[in-house]
């Protein structure tokens, strides 16, 4: 870790909250700038050409240098989750969270969230296909989603499971979706579904629970 990194992190008080989750997640657009999206663009890149690249000893070294460089610059703009663009600039895909698989929200209602999915170059598994883990991280984020629109509050995830139909493939738009099955208190069961035009590439089912005043 960089000199940068082991300072702490910033963190920002002017949002009382119960200790847990936060009652009211913040929703932006501008946090980051109006080049925020490009941003994210450019480190999914790096992440794509990083996975697929085989640089000899002279790039490397180049590249570790740059990569220090760039880190520093970044980690001196570091501050806390609650405040942080990346998972709270609603006009970005994924809430502009670069470490979840991109997709953007086409409809929110209430047969749940259905959203254009693609998974990329650094989503690989193997022989050109996602990997399982990733279709989870996709499944996990659009299955809290449609939690918190069936109950309007926020959830942690208890289970979930996935049935790998067919290959899922890499750049390539897939819809996902995934909806409130049935609510129990404060379970909510989630199900939800992977496709790459007619074909299904996999099945999610979930249960999530309504935190508590306070839950972590
Ligand atoms: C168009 C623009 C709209 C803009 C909207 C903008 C933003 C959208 C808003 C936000 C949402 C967006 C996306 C969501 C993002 C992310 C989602 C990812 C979520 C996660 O990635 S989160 C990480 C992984 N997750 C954990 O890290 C959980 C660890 N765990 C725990 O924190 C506890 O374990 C907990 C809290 C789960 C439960 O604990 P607890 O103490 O609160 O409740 P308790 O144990 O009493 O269970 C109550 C009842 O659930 C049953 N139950 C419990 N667990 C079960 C199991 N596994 N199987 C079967 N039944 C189970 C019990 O049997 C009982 O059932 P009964 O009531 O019938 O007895």
């Amino acid at each position: 870790m960089s000199e940068a990194n082991d300072r702490a992190v910033e963190t920002v008080d002017e949002d009382p909250h119960e200790g847990g989750f936060r009652a009211h997640a913040a929703i932006t657009t501008d946090r980051g700038g109006p080049r925020y999206g490009e941003f994210s663009e450019q480190v999914r890149l790096l992440m794509d050409n990083a996975r697929y690249a085989c640089p000899d000893d002279e790039l490397v070294d180049e590249l570790i240098e740059s990569l220090k460089a760039l880190n520093d610059r970044l980690a001196d703009s570091r501050i806390d989750e609650w405040h942080s663009p990346a998972g709270t600039r609603i006009d970005l895909p994924s809430r502009g969270n670069i470490t979840l698989p991109p997709y953007v929200v086409t409809e929110v209602n209430d047969n749940g969230v259905v959203a254009e999915l693609t998974f990329r170059d650094f989503h690989l598994g193997g022989n050109n296909a996602a990997h399982g883990g990733h279709v989870a991280v996709a499944f996990d984020d659009v299955g809290g989603f449609a939690s918190a629109v069936a109950i309007q509050h926020v959830s942690r995830t208890a289970y979930l499971t996935v049935q790998y139909r067919s290959i899922t493939p890499l750049n390539t738009p897939l819809r996902i979706h995934a909806w409130a099955d049935r609510i129990e208190g404060r379970k909510v069961f989630i199900k939800g579904t992977l496709y790459d035009g007619d074909r299904l590439c996999a099945e999610m089912d979930a249960l999530f629970i309504k935190l508590n005043p306070g839950q972590a």
